[in-house]
């Protein structure tokens, strides 16, 4: 008994995620009842054709009276008129209660995911987010759908059947219900074995897949270095073992359908024989032997189908499981209960006061220590140093996509974990190194900016980012798409699109993250040209690689190690021949002749 109980316990353990899908099928209340009903009739009207069978074989046959056999056969065509329409109109409620529930899913996690933290991204894995979005919700639509009304059907079929045997025969009712463990038993663990094969068919199936997705999206790394021969031979042998899996769990699966078909006929043949013997010494009418035999096969059948959406509905608990795990992510960084307002004559002041920071990912090495400095309206500031100083991290808790541990980030005099990050981050426009690129049209990506934005601003935005050059001779122009990550535009493109983004924006406030790369000295200068137009007028942070961006800021804030460790102008700083003149000497040297081009 307690072993029973345990795995009871097991059970709904392994199933009750699925709760949490139950909020989304009661939104649809009107939808849910017209599913019931049609389930219910259909299995209803099932259930009635054993006893027309009966009345057929007791009656039918030996009746001289031809108007009973018409008006029975009218009444048979009614029946199956009622059971094709309720079985239509199963399909129909219960499928489509199964996509609007999916699409409301889909919908909710992906929003929750768009207002996640970076720290949470920083843990998370982005493939398996869209794989939970897509493959997950799925499996929960096969399950609110066909699984759920397969496993109701059957449960009304099964039980139904099972009162009606009683009803027809006590005597050989319990004769199949004490046949029932030998059957059912084996089949069970059979089924598990076959649940467990097919199981490592999907996930060797799915390295396989995952491993020709990576390739594939690589395809220009892949074929520099004529590695196709090597990476063909690797897919082929995952693709071989996912066959090797698939035959095995399909081998289980013919063991299970023999075994399950041979006992099931066996009882089958038992209880006729006993049936039989009945009919013969008159205890029973041939009738009721052949509506029993039908109930019991629609007995044997509701429990086959049962032990099969077994298997479907814990894949759909699973996944299930998975989506709440992403719905119960709270993000890190949210508005406060009341958000203090930042001031509407704010023209981007930023502060720094004594902050220190370490990535949630690595909570023992501060990445700021102790950090402060001031931009004042309309100040360009430069900041320098090696690599992982701390510089876009400087950036990360400006757009508050993190908290400091100690000190404050203050944007126009409002500490910014007070503030409503949207209204926060409305005040700042940014330009990253890595610029992005959506799939869709040159207009879309710049509307990107402001969406909602008129086609004229637009325009207005290309043609201030002096992107215009290059859009007026593509070959729709602003409607023209881009391909994937912008791939049909050269780097000084992609960079001209971000400006005009950042334009549109018309924020007071700019994050620029100068690119590395060097461009050719044509789309060089271009991109520095729309650049200096969209510092014009704005507060403006640099994290600068280029000696002329350092010489036009106002001020440099050099960092190393996570803090500020020198401030002034170039030629202060040179003067100094600290940290920043060897950086300067370092990472200035081929622009020398900028320098002096800028100092003469
Ligand atoms: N998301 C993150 N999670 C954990 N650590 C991070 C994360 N981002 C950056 N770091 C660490 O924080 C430190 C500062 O990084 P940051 O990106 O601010 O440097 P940086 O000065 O901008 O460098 P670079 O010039 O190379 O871009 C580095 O040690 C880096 O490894």
């Amino acid at each position: 008994m307690a072993r029973t109980t345990a795995r009871y316990e097991e059970r709904t353990a392994r199933l009750r995620p699925l709760r949490s899908v139950a909020p989304y099928v009661l939104r649809y209340p009107g939808l849910v009842a017209a599913a019931l009903i049609a389930l219910t009739v259909a299995a209803g009207t099932t259930l009635t054709l054993p006893l027309a069978v009966r009345q057929m074989i007791d009656n039918g046959f030996t009746s001289a009276d031809t108007t009973f056999v018409a008006n029975y056969f009218f009444l048979l065509i009614g029946i199956a008129g009622l059971l094709a329409l309720a079985s239509a109109s199963r399909y129909y409620f219960v499928i489509t209660l199964g996509e609007r529930v999916v699409a409301d899913l889909r919908r909710d996690v992906f929003s929750h995911v768009t207002t996640l933290s970076p720290a949470f991204f920083d843990a998370a894995l982005s493939g398996e987010i869209v794989s939970r979005l897509s493959a997950d919700t799925t499996q929960i639509k096969a399950a609110v759908g066909a699984t759920a009304s397969v496993a109701l059907r059957n449960v009304i079929l099964g039980l139904g059947a099972v009162g009606m045997m009683v009803v027809t025969s006590p005597k050989l009712s319990g004769l199949v219900l004490a046949a029932i463990p030998l059957v059912v038993l084996p089949l069970v663990a059979f089924g598990r074995a076959v649940r467990r094969k097919a199981r490592q068919a999907q996930d060797t199936l799915a390295g396989a897949t995952a491993y020709a997705s990576e390739q594939i999206s690589s395809v220009r790394t892949l074929q520099s270095f004529t590695n196709e021969g090597l990476v063909t031979g690797r897919f082929s042998r995952a693709v071989e073992a996912a066959f090797d899996a698939a035959r095995a769990s399909v081998l289980a699966r013919a063991v299970l359908t023999f075994f399950a078909i041979f006992t099931i006929f066996a009882s089958v043949v038992m209880v006729l024989w006993f049936g039989s013997h009945d009919v013969l010494t008159g205890a029973m009418s041939p009738g009721a032997l052949g509506q029993f035999l039908i109930y019991s096969v629609f007995a044997a059948g509701a429990l086959g189908a049962l032990s099969e959406v077994w298997g479907e509905l814990s894949q759909a608990a699973g996944a299930a499981e998975r989506l709440t795990e992403i719905l119960a992510e709270k993000p890190a960084i949210s508005a406060p209960a009341s958000p203090k307002p930042l001031p509407a004559t704010g023209k981007g002041a930023i502060a720094f006061e004594r902050v220190t920071f370490a990535y949630p990912a690595r909570p023992d090495l501060p990445a700021l220590h102790d950090v402060s400095f001031s931009v004042k309206p309309g100040e360009t500031v430069a900041i320098v140093g090696p690599s992982g100083a701390g510089k876009s991290t400087v950036f990360s808790l400006i757009l508050r996509f993190y908290d400091p541990e100690a000190g404050k980030v203050l944007i126009d005099g409002v500490d910014a974990s007070d503030a409503d990050p949207a209204a926060l981050r409305a005040r700042i426009a940014i330009v990253p190194q890595d610029v992005t690129i959506f799939a869709a049209s040159v207009r879309d990506n710049i509307a990107f900016g402001r969406p909602g934005a008129s086609g004229a601003e637009i325009a207005l935005a290309a043609k201030d980012a002096l992107a215009d050059e290059f859009i007026d001779r593509l070959e729709n122009g602003l409607d023209t798409e881009v391909g994937e990550r912008g791939v049909t535009l050269s780097g000084g493109q992609r960079q001209r699109i971000a400006i005009a983004r950042a334009i549109l924006r018309d924020a007071p406030i700019l994050l620029l993250d100068e690119a590395t790369s060097a461009l050719d000295a044509g789309s060089e200068t271009l991109v520095q040209t729309a650049l200096a137009r969209l510092m014009e007028h704005r507060t403006t942070i640099v994290i600068a690689h280029r000696l002329a961006t350092v010489l036009k800021a106002d001020r440099i804030l050099v960092m190393d190690g996570g803090r500020i460790v020198e401030e002034g102008t170039h030629e202060s700083l040179v003067s100094k021949d600290g940290v920043y003149a060897g950086l300067a000497k370092l990472q200035f040297e081929t622009g020398a002749s900028a320098f002096r081009g800028a100092a003469e």
